[in-house]
């Protein structure tokens, strides 16, 4: 791992800012096929995305300039698919506590958006590249909104950005954004051993969206009334409905507010 320093910060990652990409994650995948060794952390950040991309295939659209947008590579050893929850968790817990050092009310949607009370405020692009059964290296990407103040009727009511939710007058820098933010998440990254859930598992249910607060959902097409209790080791939902405790992957529950 290289060490650089930027501004008087202390950089453990190698940074790369461009203008415009189709999408930082697709860059960093390019990047990663064709110099070996890629330095572990190795980040991609772009202040324009042409064809920036969301979780289960949706499209990441973000105001050209106003925003984060930014990829790393993560080498996670003796990882298995079967484990790669706990990725997903440890990067969404660094992103909270950047997040929670800007402004209150910073949570986590399960699985991986990240809220400021009721709004989303960005989500989380994880895309595995695999060796057999486990993970060679992973690409994260990371969409935060940071200046944005007004957005598209249909997520209007939805969705947020840190300026709009500290109220500052003036727009915020992003790229000190992007390395303070980036410095968090490895934190976590190296203070966890990735392959054991349970202390990640710990951490990660106390951040959660609307744990313990009763919420409609959709399950299947019937809305029903519950209250999330946690997260469990395989990464599904756990709610109390009707007193029962049921279990949940992405496909079988929605919430029916807040995005
Ligand atoms: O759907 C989501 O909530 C996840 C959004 C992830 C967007 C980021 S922006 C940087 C990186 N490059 C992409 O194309 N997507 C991720």
């Amino acid at each position: 791992m290289q060490n650089n320093t930027f501004s008087g910060l202390y950089l453990r990652q190698n940074l790369i800012v461009l203008e415009e990409v189709s999408s930082t994650n697709d860059y960093l995948k390019e990047l990663l096929s064709n110099i070996k060794p890629l330095p572990e952390a190795t980040a991609i950040m772009a202040n324009h995305q042409a064809c920036g991309r969301g979780q289960r295939g949706s499209t990441w659209i973000s105001q050209s300039g106003q925003n984060l947008m930014v990829s790393f590579v993560l080498y996670p050893k003796n990882i298995t698919i079967a484990q790669t929850f706990n990725l997903n968790m440890a990067i969404c817990i660094g992103i909270q506590q950047w997040l929670a050092g800007q402004v209150a009310g910073a949570t986590v949607k399960w699985p991986n958006d990240l809220y400021i009370h009721d709004r989303k405020i960005g989500g989380v692009l994880i895309e595995n590249q695999l060796s057999g059964s486990r993970i060679r290296s992973s690409i994260i990407g990371i969409g935060l909104n940071i200046n944005q103040l007004d957005f598209p009727d249909t997520i209007a009511q939805r969705a947020t950005s840190l300026r709009l939710e500290t109220a500052s007058s003036s727009e915020l820098p992003i790229l000190p954004c992007c390395l303070q933010l980036l410095e968090s998440v490895l934190s976590v990254y190296d203070a966890y051993d990735i392959r054991d859930a349970e202390p990640l598992r710990s951490a990660y249910n106390n951040l959660l969206y609307r744990r313990g607060v009763p919420s409609p959902f959709n399950v299947g097409n019937e809305p029903v009334q519950g209250t999330i209790e946690e997260v469990d080791a395989s990464g599904r939902l756990i709610v109390m409905i009707d007193g029962e405790r049921c279990s949940f992957d992405l496909k079988e529950i929605q919430f029916i507010t807040g995005g």
